[in-house]
């Protein structure tokens, strides 16, 4: 879907009186160059709506925007564009239309749709002096980087993540590109630290969610975190020196509510205290019976303090955290035996409750700082506050890039972190871009080996979570030699060419001439881009017990798309975050539990001085996580929402 380019193209005369000020600044050869340029803006959310604004008053006047999404209530807190009679409408289409308010005379065309999808191919994109990402997930962003390469068309590469924010220009042969230093994947807590030594309010979060799996969801592995009926606390069967909680069957003749509160923060609490080989540099947790908290006074008067502050924002005092906690037990029991098992879902109240007063109760057991509602909401629902300074700061920037580049001094543009405290009283590092680097398998030598189990991987885990997934292909087509093996998208294909695929999808790969040594060759039209893949046959990887600890068992490797020539040093530095943290810190953690991104500081080879406002009227951005959902292909939306 299209919308309406502006006919009027752009009267000379009345261009040049509207941009008096800016030709004065910037010489009218650089203003004819800017207003002679094609632009495309892929992606009209936070820091598109910022960019469209900056580059129609900055004199561009050919502009394409491309957005699959429609405006969200949540959008309009710092999607300045929109107003709340557009909700429900294309993010684009409004794009234009406002920003055409400011210059009537520009030629804007409004696409509502994928960048990934077949109409926007590398010939679609080779007619632009000029590519921006306003993008918001990993998967599209590699998606155009491959694109702008092989139309050998620069890309202004940008993204924000709360306070931190960054961008760089990519351009073929020139720069790094985006897939030069892979973007690091967020780290996952330990197991053991979750189950038995948390030291943080996040790990209790974690715990919290998992115990309402355990009761309310599906039972499996991952919410293992108590039998509810084991009452064993020190001893081993075989010495027969067993030590029982026999307490915990009266608790559990009281209710459901006393029994569960008494199994995980009396039974397993008191065990985990007796390990005293785990407590010898810190205190032990305190297990607490439910009988001697109704006896004293809650003398946490925290939630009395400050009157003014929203209701959600009080931390409840430890009584109030028990309390709170029996009572969504015992309704969400009663949900769970009328519906069956529930999700966690932050949005529900009731979920959410249960959540702020188990994570509560367990991080006062082991003395860790208590949280408000507020915050436990958005540490449990992976919420990354999108703060409308930030986008701003970088929408200008952005622009200030896409000024040298139209002007042909790419020597010019520069790598730009805003960061998130002072360093040296600068809130912007600035550096030179990075070159390519040479063992980059998408800019420089497209070969790769992945190392697999080819008798139990099957082909359809190849394509859809090595290549798909991991490596971003968006259309992937294999080929051995002369013969084709697989092809992706359904258009050329007949239904019964699909359902013969279906079908091939199951088979192992070494049944289907992908076994050991074998290279093969994988190819994606819409990117136009190509990879030699070298398949090496691995058993398996680690042994049972390491996977175990991992929590994911590791079933593959991918070797070569890691590799040094990193232009940052990770020598973590506090308050400076590493590059890959405001591109992936709202992507990639759909399908994980907690990010705990590794601080990392960029290295600017050349830092200059530049000011920048600081950041005011924090809003929030809520990702929706549905569990097992699949950004990286970049098919789930996110939806995002205001917290006030
Ligand atoms: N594949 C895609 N094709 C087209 N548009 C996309 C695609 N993927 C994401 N987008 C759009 O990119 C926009 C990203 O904007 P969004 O506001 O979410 O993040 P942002 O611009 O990075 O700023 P912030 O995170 O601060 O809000 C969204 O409007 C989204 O619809
Ligand atoms: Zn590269």
């Amino acid at each position: 879907m299209t919308g309406n380019s502006n006919s009027n193209g752009g009267d000379n005369s009345n261009q040049n009186e509207r941009f008096s000020h800016l030709i004065e600044t910037l010489g009218l050869n650089l203003f004819q160059k800017i207003q002679k340029a094609k632009i495309l803006v892929v992606g009209a959310g936070g820091i598109g709506c910022e960019l469209l604004k900056n580059l129609i008053l900055s004199g561009f006047i050919n502009i394409e925007i491309i957005d699959l999404d429609t405006i969200d209530l949540s959008n309009l807190n710092r999607q300045f564009l929109f107003r709340k009679h557009h909700i429900g409408m294309s993010k684009s289409k409004i794009a234009r239309e406002a920003v055409l308010k400011y210059n009537p005379s520009a030629n804007i065309v409004a696409h509502h749709g994928d960048i990934k999808s077949q109409e926007f191919g590398p010939q679609y994109f080779k007619q632009f002096d000029l590519v921006m990402n306003a993008l918001d997930n990993l998967s599209a962003r590699r998606h155009v980087n491959r694109v702008c390469l092989s139309a050998d068309v620069p890309l202004v590469e940008s993204g924000t993540a709360g306070y931190l924010g960054q961008l760089t220009v990519i351009k073929k042969g020139d720069t790094e590109c985006f897939e030069c230093v892979p973007t690091e994947a967020p780290k996952q807590f330990a197991v053991c630290t979750i189950r038995s030594n948390p030291s943080a309010p996040i790990h209790c979060i974690v715990w919290a969610k998992m115990l309402f799996g355990r009761l309310f969801g599906v039972a499996d592995d991952s919410n293992a975190v108590t039998d509810m009926d084991d009452n064993i606390v020190e001893g081993t069967e075989e010495q027969n020196n067993i030590v029982r909680d026999l307490q915990l069957a009266v608790e559990k003749d009281k209710g459901y509510g006393q029994w569960v509160y008494h199994k995980v923060f009396y039974t397993d609490i008191d065990r985990l205290a007796r390990m005293k080989e785990m407590w010898k540099e810190k205190k032990p947790p305190q297990p607490r019976l439910l009988a001697d908290i109704d006896q004293e006074l809650d003398n946490n008067t925290a939630e009395h303090i400050n009157t003014a502050q929203l209701k959600d924002q009080k931390v409840w005092g430890f009584k109030e955290n028990v309390r709170v906690f029996l009572e969504t037990l015992a309704q969400l029991k009663q949900r769970f035996e009328k519906d069956g098992a529930l999700s966690w879902d932050k949005d529900d109240d009731m979920a959410l409750n249960f959540v702020v007063s188990a994570s509560n109760i367990r991080s006062h057991i082991f003395g860790i700082t208590t949280k408000s509602k507020f915050d436990v909401k958005s540490m449990a629902g992976n919420i990354i506050p999108a703060i409308a300074t930030t986008n701003a700061v970088i929408g200008g920037l952005i622009v200030m890039n896409a000024i040298n580049i139209i002007d042909g001094r790419l020597k010019d543009c520069k790598s730009i972190f805003l960061i998130e405290q002072p360093s040296n009283k600068r809130m912007l590092l600035v550096s030179e871009i990075p070159k390519p680097n040479t063992a980059c398998y998408v800019c420089q030598k497209n070969f790769i080996t992945i190392k697999l189990n080819t008798n139990t991987v099957k082909v359809g885990q190849l394509i859809h979570d090595i290549l798909k997934k991991h490596l971003a292909f968006s259309l992937p087509m294999l080929t051995v030699g002369n013969d084709l093996l697989y092809e992706s998208g359904d258009e050329d294909l007949s239904k019964e060419e699909i359902r013969a695929r279906d079908a091939l999808e199951q088979k192992v790969l070494s049944s289907y001439r992908m076994g050991d040594n074998v290279i093969l060759a994988v190819e994606d039209y819409l990117q136009d881009f190509k990879v030699s893949i070298l398949i090496n046959h691995v058993e398996s990887f680690g042994t049972e017990e390491e996977n175990k600890k991992k929590e994911h068992e590791k079933w593959f490797e991918i070797v070569g798309t890691a590799t040094a020539a990193a232009p940052f040093q990770t020598q973590p530095i506090q308050s400076i975050t590493t590059t890959a943290t405001a591109y992936n810190a709202v992507t990639d953690i759909d399908d994980l539990e907690i990010i705990e991104p590794t601080p990392t500081t960029p290295t600017p080879t050349t830092t200059t001085t530049t000011t920048t406002t600081t950041t005011s009227g924090k809003k929030r951005k809520e990702i929706e996580s549905a569990p097992g959902s699949e950004d990286s292909d970049g098919s789930k939306k996110q939806k995002y929402e205001t917290i006030e």
